[in-house]
């Protein structure tokens, strides 16, 4: 029996990231083995001519779930009929901004992206925001789209979920694919809140285990909040200042991870992902927020119940509150 193609999506697919996503795609690795692929590319006109390249390549790559690439300059049709949507097209920052500081530049992107997606897409429509400010950009993406439900809007934070994955796995001398249940909360930015306290290795807590790796618990609760998290929250400028330009190929393995998830359901224990916030943990209503989750039956579900001591509680609100203040700013740019 033939299976009828998924439409996916691609904006920005001329850019770096875009690249790095396509041929995964192509190749199966968000719908598994089985599932034909036909990729819209959006571009802005400048953008065009790369993404044509790409689709050249993708022709000469001779994927067998690929069923068919278009190349688009206009948003409508390349969100019509589509099943998937990964919004990547956005200005990246450079060295010494904040993600925050192309709130302005990169925001009037995603209403309109929102409108077409509301006007064509299929009934299924899931969306990842990956361009910057993430979270942001999504709940933009979602205010534009009043037909599809809010919570098909996602942004991502598992890039930050693995890069908190590495971190440990290097420091605990283990593989990432041992650890569970890590979490990252809040904002794609500096102030996102990286939590080990319900994660673990083979049912052992990942804090007794970094005690008694590191000599004590002092010591690792030390290292966790003064080298763990702000080199997690920091990582995406460490990157730009060591490669001189932002993560590209770890960016669309962690959007690829996501829309898999997302798709395929989780398997082992929760991620993180930005979905919108019903109020849980604090988190108020209608922001796109980073919470631990699971996916099931192709739904984003937030882990309920988990207990949040009072320095998870400070910082949970201090990301969240910046993604308050981040709505405001775009608000008052009329951009919601
Ligand atoms: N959320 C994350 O974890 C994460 C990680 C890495 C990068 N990013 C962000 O992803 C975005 C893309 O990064 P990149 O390295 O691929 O940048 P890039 O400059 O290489 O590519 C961006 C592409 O988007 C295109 N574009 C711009 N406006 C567009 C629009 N309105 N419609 C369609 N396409 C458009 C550009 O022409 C360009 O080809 C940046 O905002 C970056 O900060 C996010
Ligand atoms: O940090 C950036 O600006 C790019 C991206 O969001 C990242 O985390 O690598």
């Amino acid at each position: 029996m033939s299976v009828k193609p998924v439409t996916i999506t691609i904006t920005g697919a001329g850019g770096q990231i875009g690249y790095a996503l396509l041929f995964r795609i192509a190749s199966g690795a968000i719908l598994g083995p089985d599932v034909p692929v036909r990729l819209n590319l959006l571009e802005i006109p400048q953008g065009v001519r790369a993404a044509e390249g790409a689709a050249l390549e993708l022709q000469d790559a001779a994927f067998p779930l690929l069923h068919q690439v278009d190349v688009y300059d206009d948003a409508t049709p390349a969100f019509a009929g589509s099943n998937l949507a990964l919004l990547v097209g956005a200005r990246p920052r450079t060295a010494g901004m904040e993600r925050g500081d192309l709130l302005a530049a990169n925001g009037g992107i995603f209403g309109p992206q929102g409108a077409a997606i509301n006007a064509g897409a299929a009934d299924d429509i899931r969306v990842v925001v990956v361009g910057n400010p993430a979270n942001t950009n999504a709940l933009i993406a979602a205010s534009h789209a009043p037909d599809v439900p809010a919570e098909r809007f996602t942004a991502l934070t598992r890039l930050d979920h693995n890069r908190a994955l590495g971190q440990l796995a290097a420091t605990l001398g283990t593989t990432v694919g041992t650890l569970r249940d890590v979490t990252i909360w809040g904002n794609h930015s500096a102030t996102q809140f990286p939590d080990v306290s319900h994660a673990t290795i083979d049912g052992e807590t990942v804090p007794a285990l970094l005690a008694a790796r590191l000599g004590g618990v002092d010591v690792a609760r030390e290292w966790l909040v003064d080298t763990f998290i702000p080199r997690v929250a920091k990582r995406g400028a460490e990157i730009i200042e060591v490669r001189g330009s932002s993560s590209v190929a770890s960016a669309a393995s962690a959007a690829i991870d996501h829309m898999r998830d997302w798709v395929q359901g989780t398997q082992h224990g929760w991620t993180s992902a930005a979905v919108v916030s019903d109020g849980s943990y604090g988190a108020p209503e209608g922001l796109v927020s980073s919470f631990p989750v699971e996916s099931v039956d192709g739904e984003w579900r937030i882990v309920q119940g988990l207990e949040v001591d009072a320095f998870a509680e400070h910082r949970i609100a201090a990301s969240v509150g910046e993604l308050a203040d981040e709505r405001e700013a775009v608000r008052s740019l009329g951009l919601i």
